[in-house]
């Protein structure tokens, strides 16, 4: 039996579309695994109702049969499906960290990041790897088409999730086709510049390069509060907010000082629109960590 803790992870930051992401210091799945002649499911935890449980319709099924590594597998959800959080990658990521080890399968971190995301293509249509990445090598991540990157940063964020859906799926098809020279010029900037910041652990940079001009504005059209609770965060101190993912949550970057004041701003905020949300006082964080074997 393997047990792995997988966390939530942060995509895009708003410049790097389906190419940034940061595994964030909370919240995270618990996926555990044993070896079995077939392969089930069992799913509980925050939002367990809304996830099937059915090989074929869950992330972590995809990640047998790419290992080919049937199993046992109980998923303990701490990130809410639908969320923006990568719930669905967390427990591809920490199925494929646990099954490497059940089965001995000898693959590297880096080698189990496309292994993961095929989970990714069953719920959203695509296999991007902006989520898996994080969740199981840790820290601030690049990935494109010829491998992922990464480094640790110390960024303090705070996530805020609001009491409603978004679904990858939904959230992709605003996306739009094509982008204006300039839009691409000032994003190519902003990117640049927040992976400076990582590798700089400089959170001013950091926020400074989180604006994205093209996917966005389309996305916060989705998220009802959004305007206001970005117009909180920075009057509260953040250095950059931007959509988590594929939203609904909102994501702000900050220093250490300022995340309770930033948290509880983005709280209201969202309070103000009506919507119930929480908000986790967060940071960069490691990437999957096998719990006990
Ligand atoms: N193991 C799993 N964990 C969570 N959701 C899963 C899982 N397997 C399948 N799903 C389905 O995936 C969908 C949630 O994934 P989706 O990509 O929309 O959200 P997310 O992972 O929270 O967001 P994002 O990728 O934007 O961070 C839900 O429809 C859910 O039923
Ligand atoms: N890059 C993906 C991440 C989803 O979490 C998207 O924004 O659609």
């Amino acid at each position: 039996m393997v047990t792995v803790r997988a966390p939530a992870t942060s995509a895009n930051l708003g410049s790097g579309f389906d190419v940034f992401g940061t595994a964030l210091s909370r919240p995270a799945d618990v996926v555990t695994v044993e070896k079995a002649a077939e392969t089930t499911i069992e799913v509980t935890g925050v939002g367990a109702q809304y996830i099937p449980e059915d090989p074929e319709k869950n992330t972590v099924g995809a990640v047998v049969e790419a290992l080919d590594a049937p199993a046992r597998i109980h998923i303990d959800k701490g990130v809410r499906p639908a969320s923006g959080l990568g719930s669905s990658a967390a427990s591809a990521a920490g199925a494929a960290v646990a099954l490497n080890r059940l089965y001995d399968r000898g693959l590297s971190r880096k080698e189990l990041v496309p292994i993961a995301a095929e989970g990714e293509a069953v719920v959203s249509g695509v296999a991007h790897s902006d989520n898996v990445a994080p969740s199981i090598l840790g820290g601030f991540t690049v990935t494109t088409a010829e491998g992922t990157r990464s480094v640790d940063a110390a960024i303090p964020l705070v996530v805020c999730l609001p009491d409603v859906a978004v679904s990858t799926r939904d959230a992709r098809r605003v996306v739009p086709e094509t982008a204006p020279m300039d839009d691409l010029v000032e994003t190519v900037g902003n990117a640049a510049t927040l992976a400076i910041g990582m590798c700089r652990s400089d959170p001013d940079l950091v926020g400074l390069g989180m604006d994205d001009p093209v996917v966005t504005p389309e996305r916060a059209r989705l998220i009802t509060g959004y305007d206001e609770v970005r117009e909180r965060a920075f009057d509260a101190g953040a250095t950059g907010v931007t959509v988590s993912g594929a939203g609904p949550a909102v994501i702000a970057a900050c220093r250490d000082r300022d995340r309770r004041r930033v948290a509880a701003a983005m709280l209201d905020a969202f309070d103000g629109a009506g919507i119930e949300a929480r908000a986790y006082q967060s940071r960069i964080g490691r990437g999957s960590t096998i719990l006990d074997e």
